[in-house]
Parts: structure tokens; sequence; C-alpha cells
């Protein structure tokens, strides 16, 4: 990888943060900063690694991140956005982890760095005719990690919303994981399309895609090390939690047959029961912001 000047992208960038391209011309914003290393891709403001000082990383990625500008990329945390899932046509998951971001402002201090990207709205445009949307991310990259996904209705016509911060996290060993702060919730189960009640933490034997609904609490991934990765959330009464298992990690691009047993998706969403309506002018913030710490022993 090799730094450059990037004309589309008119920031000042401070010290320890700066913008690369691998040999495909794929580019990156690089931060190497005393509190936090980590890298977002501009093609999707996508963010692929973040590892705080003295932390284990806090993302899970594909080892064969594709190198490729227009290809999905496999872990971090994909931007689901205006739809999650199929839930209109077009691309899986919306057009915003597809479409190239401009940066819009970058500042640090000794404890984190803030990062402000924009999708610009000709291109949502022409991606959604009739449709008129500001989009905004910004991520803050420190001893924890935040996203908010800013969206803001510049229609004259209510616009429909659904959304995720498709967070992948890693876990040692999908087997001895356990997920608190579900108890009792109604989800969604995307697999077979019934509502049901978790009992207990949530645990997985299989593939597992659901939406949990009228939930805004923390949700704790407790793995086999005793380490904890907590998902706190804003703007979001709705968390997915996916890991696709043997079969479907089959199907899945960049994806090796057992990485499904080393991350989990617990994503902050606005998806099934939970999805949007933006009247004109409003503006909608969701946020994830992800922590770890280690586990109380008396809950592994
Ligand atoms: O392979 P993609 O498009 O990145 O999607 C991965 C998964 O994303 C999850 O959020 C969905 O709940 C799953 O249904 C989906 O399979």
């Amino acid at each position: 990888m090799h730094s450059q000047k990037f004309a589309q992208h008119p920031v000042q960038l401070p010290e320890g943060v700066r913008l690369i391209q691998n040999k495909h011309g794929r580019e990156f914003l690089q931060i190497d900063h005393p509190a936090v290393s980590a890298r977002i891709a501009m093609e999707g403001a996508h963010i692929t690694h973040c590892q705080p000082a003295g932390q284990g990383p806090l993302l899970w990625m594909s080892a064969s991140e594709p190198e490729l500008p227009g290809k999905t990329i496999r872990g971090g945390i994909p931007l689901c956005w205006p739809w999650f899932s199929d839930t209109r046509s077009g691309p899986a998951h919306g057009i915003a982890r597809i479409s190239p971001w401009q940066l819009t402002a970058v500042s640090s201090d000794a404890e984190r760095v803030s990062v402000r990207m924009r999708l610009a709205h000709s291109l949502i445009e022409q991606a959604l005719p009739g449709e008129k949307w500001k989009l905004d991310v910004e991520f803050v990259l420190g001893s924890d990690l935040m996203v908010t996904l800013i969206t803001r209705n510049m229609g004259e016509e209510r616009q429909a919303l659904s959304q995720a911060l498709h967070s992948y996290l890693p876990v040692s060993n999908i087997d001895q994981v356990v997920v608190q702060g579900l108890e009792s919730c109604a989800y969604l189960d995307q697999l077979t399309g019934h509502l049901q009640i978790q009992q207990g933490p949530v645990r997985f034997t299989a593939e597992t895609d659901r939406i949990y609904f009228n939930h805004s609490g923390d949700v704790r991934l407790i793995d086999a090390n005793k380490q904890v990765i907590s998902v706190h959330r804003k703007g979001s009464d709705s968390v997915v939690v996916w890991n696709p298992w043997i079969e479907k990690s089959l199907r899945l691009s960049h994806f090796a047959s057992d990485d499904y047993r080393h991350m989990l998706c617990i994503e902050a969403a606005n998806a099934g029961p939970d999805a949007r309506v933006l009247e004109p002018g409003e503006t909608h913030r969701l946020t994830t912001r992800i922590t770890r710490g280690a586990a109380d022993s008396s809950v592994v």
C-alpha cells in the first residue's frame, strides 16, 4: 500500500491519519494513532479494522479481503442502507456499502480520532430515482468504536428507511459463545419467517438469522476466552444476530469454510418491525458503540 493525494477528498488529515491505495486502486483511510489503529475503505465507508491500544481487535475481517474496487467486503461493518436485506429490489442490503463516499472531516485529540464521510446526494438520486436523502456517517475511534449513520429526508414526501450497522465481531469459538441481554425478547426468525420469544441467553448450534425487536438495551457477547464485547445502541429498537453456520458459509463470498466459527454479527438496526418512515425534513441517527472488556468469571 502507498500514500497519495486524493483530489476528491479535500480535507486536512491530522498526524497518524493518511489515505492509502492498494495496488488495484482501492482506497482506504489508514489510522495509526497512539489510542487506536483502524482502516476504513472509502468505497462503502466500510470500516474493516479497529484495534484500540492494548486490546484485541473489535471487528472480525475475512482473511481474503477483496482487493478490487467494486467487490463487497466480508467483515468489519458494512453499512446496510436504505434497506436491510432484500426488502427492496436492488442490491442486497442497499446501495451504501457499494458506493464511493467522500471524506468531509477528520480530527483527532490525544484520546481519539473522528472521521466524517458523506455519500453524495447525486449518487443517491442516480441509484434511487425520485428519492432525496442526505446521508453521513461518523466514526469515533479510541478506546472503543462508535459509528453513527445520519439520514435526513430531503424530499417533500415521506420516505421509508430500514438499515443496519452490520458489525462482524470476532469470537474464539462460536460453540462456546453466549449472548446476553436478549432474554425474553421477541424476534423474527428470518430462516422460518416465524415470530419467537428468546428463552434465556442466545447460544449457537446452527445457522442463526434473527431480528430481535422492541429492544434498545445493551447486548453482551461473552466469549469462551472470558472476553466480553458489548454492543450499545441508540436510535435502534431492533438488533440483528447472524451466523451463517456451515452450509450457508459455502455460498458466501470471501468466507473460508471454518470462518463461521470465528465471527458473530450483532447489528444495531432499524429492521423488520422497526423499519422507519421519515417525514420530510426529518433526521434519524442510528448509532452503535462497540466496547471490549473482561468477563466477570461467573457469567462464562
Ligand atoms: O452476504 P451479505 O449480503 O453480506 O448478507 C449477509 C447476511 O446479513 C445479515 O444481516 C442478514 O440477516 C442475512 O440474512 C444475510 O445473509
